[in-house]
């Protein structure tokens, strides 16, 4: 069996949706013009993209990128379930008229990745029996909506939620059922959290559907925790960079999903401020990165 990893891009680098400040004058058609100059074929979606599933699908498909996939966040722990659902189903909807197989699930009930002022590792949530309990029986109904239209749902685990440690995505994996609840694996997450992402990726890979590739600057995510900032402050600071300009070694990481013949998207994801580190640069030196990493793999 062959290897069929493809890959995209992710929008915020351009575009921050979390802090719309960041890239508020670079447009939706550079955007994606850009990325697929830099040799990408998918995307996830962004706040500038058009929600009527042919208008993008003609931007897109002039451009030869297809959608990845797209980030739901869900409220399990704190909005009742059919409310959770309701929503769920309208991006389950479009997500399936877009051709997308993965729905990006991260639960913000109690997250402070959105506050600007709480810092980052001294307040993360945690979650209490009876919140584990509501959240992953929720994820498991909204495996089940995923499921009607043959799609799965990918967990994001998440700086600054109740799924950031290798503890807890232990917990979310053994409390959940394989069919319902798959992981999406976000090495920048990982990372800048503190976990090993080989363990993870070892311990996980039947569940891996989809693939986050963000690199951290050891020095800043380093000052983020000393100086107690936000998770917000730190992607400001430059946290997060593209891989191939951080610490991360993605070779062994490149490795072990080709070897075991991950199938699937792999999308280079690196909030960072584009005035400052240019969106399509830092893409195309990402897909050199990936290119090379993966030539080396192949002669060993
Ligand atoms: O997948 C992601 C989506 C973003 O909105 C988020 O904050 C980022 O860090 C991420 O990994
Ligand atoms: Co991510």
């Amino acid at each position: 069996m062959g290897n069929q990893i493809k890959l995209g891009c992710a929008p915020i680098a351009w575009t921050n949706d979390d802090m719309p400040e960041l890239g508020r004058n670079n447009s939706f058609e550079q955007c994606i013009s850009e990325m697929a100059l830099a040799g990408y074929t998918g995307t996830e979606i962004g706040n500038k993209y058009p929600r009527d599933p042919e208008v993008l699908k003609h931007y897109l498909d002039i451009r030869g990128l297809e959608v990845a996939s797209a980030w739901f966040s869900s409220f399990l722990t704190t909005q009742p379930l059919e409310e959770v659902k309701a929503d769920f189903i309208e991006h389950r909807d479009f997500l399936y008229a877009m051709g997308a197989e993965v729905i990006v699930v991260s639960e913000q009930g109690s997250s402070i990745q959105g506050q600007v002022d709480t810092p980052l590792f001294a307040e993360k949530p945690v979650f209490n029996e009876k919140e584990w309990k509501r959240f992953t029986d929720g994820l498991e109904a909204l495996g089940e909506l995923a499921a009607e239209k043959g799609m799965s749902i990918v967990y994001h685990h998440h700086m600054g939620t109740g799924v950031q440690t290798t503890e807890e995505i232990d917990q979310l994996m053994s409390s959940t059922d394989p069919d319902k609840v798959s992981l999406l694996f976000d090495t920048g997450h990982l990372v800048f959290s503190g976990e090993d992402p080989l363990e993870i990726l070892e311990k996980y890979f039947d569940r891996i559907k989809h693939v986050h590739f963000k690199d951290i600057r050891r020095n800043i995510a380093a000052a983020v925790r000393r100086e107690q900032d936000s998770f917000l402050t730190g992607v400001k600071k430059g946290a997060f960079t593209v891989p191939g300009d951080g610490m991360i070694d993605f070779a062994p990481i490149m490795n072990y999903l080709t070897r075991h013949h991950y199938s699937g998207w792999i999308v280079v994801e690196a909030e960072q401020d584009p005035d400052v580190c240019n969106a399509f640069e830092y893409a195309l030196k990402a897909k050199r990165y990936i290119d090379e990493i993966l030539q080396k793999g192949k002669v060993r």
